[in-house]
């Protein structure tokens, strides 16, 4: 396994493919130091005693220990360590930890991949091609990425109906050493700070959709790929240093007619298994929120019940209220996603075909508990909000700038302002405001909060998801058993 620093310099070799405000970039960029911090403490985290028995996996291709991100998960055991790992981790460094991407996708692709070949009769060779690709991605304890959102042109058209086919990304030609692909994913996080980008179908397709259906790695600087790179950032600090510096980049990721490799492509053409993998990658990204949002719950919880302390309204009764409604929210999520890898096994719900079993053995969480729980969570994003803005008041729109807190004229001045509860010293009320203010009411804030709604697929892909797949019949049965009615 590597160190946070051999992960930095692997970042460093990369050629300059990223773009931000105009100009292009390295990846030692100082507003992507934050992004990079936070994907080197699942390094740290690897080496950790306290935490490395989460954080890290048997191999099963190689027998040897592997980061728990490179781990293609073989048992229950395995997924509830992915959640555990993935809300300790989030907990530490304070927001999405980046890498649940890279191992959500890699997952995917193990089995889709797996079944592509079998429909195929053993004449593709895309899961010998994944497992090779995997081996080196464990091997060198690479960071991934998983570029799945297209750009999409008009949402109401499909993708072979666009008036511009690149709408989504697709294969515009297949040559003797590999494919060359064309289209443009968007939102992508940590792409830039990421060793490899997985490339994978965003939706269910029709037969006349073969080009979409396709599947691959490649390298973040790989030739004819460009990123256009947006970092959120808290704001900078000069005196008051935050326990951790949190921060993450998302990016347009271009691909201008780039050719991947045959021995990278993981599937091409085959527009029944392109659905599915999206679904697939979808439902284990799902599960990951079922770690990463009950820590974001973690977070507000300690950011609601702290403001109420400053505040010194700890004891109305308005505050157990939005307390107990936070622990709700965040716990139901877990609940769910706990649930979700309990009952997880090597099945899949297909739309249209039902639960069947599904790629090598690896395992798959339950998709109708992943399914509710981030539905759930992701749906009250802004309500955890708005309990926060209830309670915070008006002070983190306004608090004043750190060059002022210690501007001499105004110190004593702005300290004597600011206090609130006599039993709190000022300078922990001014850390504390400050740490609220950039959560809750600043521009990388917002985003979290999009990123929270949407991220993993929006809330009406989930209430897809799960009433595709529940039954709702036998529900109806029971109505009408105990209302005395016929069941048919
Ligand atoms: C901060 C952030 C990070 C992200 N990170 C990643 C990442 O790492 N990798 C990745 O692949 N993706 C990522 N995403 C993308 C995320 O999965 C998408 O935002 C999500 O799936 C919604 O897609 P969209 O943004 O294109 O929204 P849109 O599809 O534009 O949705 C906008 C509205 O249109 C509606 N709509 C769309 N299509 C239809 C339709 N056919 N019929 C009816 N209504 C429709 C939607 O319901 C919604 O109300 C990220 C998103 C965010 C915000």
């Amino acid at each position: 396994m590597r160190t946070k620093e051999q992960y930095i310099a692997g970042l460093n070799k990369l050629g300059r493919n990223l773009y931000y405000k105009g100009e292009k970039i390295g990846r030692d960029h100082e507003d992507l130091i934050p992004s990079v911090d936070v994907i080197g403490a699942t390094f740290e985290a690897a080496r950790n005693p306290e935490i490395e028995d989460l954080c890290t996996a048997v191999s099963h291709l190689t027998g040897d220990k592997i980061n728990r991100f490179c781990h293609v998960h073989q048992d229950t055991n395995d997924l509830h360590k992915k959640q555990d790992m993935t809300r300790a981790l989030c907990q530490r460094t304070g927001y999405c930890v980046g890498r649940c991407m890279g191992v959500d996708a890699l997952n995917a692709i193990n089995a889709v991949s797996y079944e592509a070949d079998r429909g195929n009769k053993g004449e593709t060779g895309y899961h010998g091609n994944f497992l090779k690709w995997l081996e080196y991605f464990q091997k060198n304890d690479l960071v991934g990425s998983c570029a799945q959102t297209d750009a999409k042109g008009e949402r109401l058209k499909r993708p072979s109906k666009q008036i511009d086919p690149d709408a989504y990304l697709r294969v515009v030609e297949k040559k003797r050493d590999g494919i060359v692909v064309r289209g443009c994913k968007v939102h992508i996080t940590f792409a830039a700070v990421a060793d490899e980008i997985l490339v994978l179908p965003t939706r269910a397709l029709t037969p006349e959709e073969g080009d979409y259906a396709v599947a691959f790695a490649v390298p973040g600087d790989h030739e004819g790929v460009k990123q256009v790179v947006h970092p959120h950032n808290f704001r900078k600090r000069q005196r008051l240093a935050r326990g951790f510096n949190w921060g993450a980049a998302d990016s347009y990721v271009i691909f201008d007619d780039v050719l991947v490799p045959w021995e990278r492509v993981f599937l091409c053409g085959e527009h029944q298994h392109g659905g599915i993998c999206a679904l697939l990658f979808a439902l284990f990204h799902r599960h990951s929120y079922s770690g990463c949002k009950p820590a974001v719950g973690d977070i507000l919880l300690g950011l609601a019940s702290l403001v109420s302390e400053v505040n010194g309204i700890e004891k109305a009764d308005h505050v157990r209220e939005h307390l107990a409604e936070l622990i709700t929210i965040a716990e139901l999520g877990y609940a769910a996603g706990y649930t979700a890898s309990s009952l997880g096994k090597p099945e899949l719900f297909i739309p249209g075909v039902g639960v069947r079993r599904y790629g090598p053995g690896s395992y798959i969480p339950n998709s109708i508990y992943a399914n509710v729980g981030r539905c759930l969570t992701g749906d009250s994003v802004y309500h955890e909000q708005e309990i926060l803005c209830k309670l915070a008041g008006g002070m983190p729109a306004t608090f004043p700038f750190e060059q002022d807190l210690f501007n001499e004229d105004l110190k004593p001045l702005l300290d004597k302002y600011i206090r609130r509860n006599p039993n709190i010293p000022v300078e922990e009320q001014i850390k504390f405001w400050l740490f609220f203010t950039d959560f809750a009411c600043s521009a990388a804030g917002a985003v979290f909060n999009y990123a929270g709604v949407h991220g993993g697929g929006s809330p009406i892909m989930e209430q897809i998801a799960i009433t595709s797949q529940f039954d709702i019949t036998s529900r109806k049965n029971i109505v009408k058993r105990l209302a005395g009615m016929k069941i048919d």
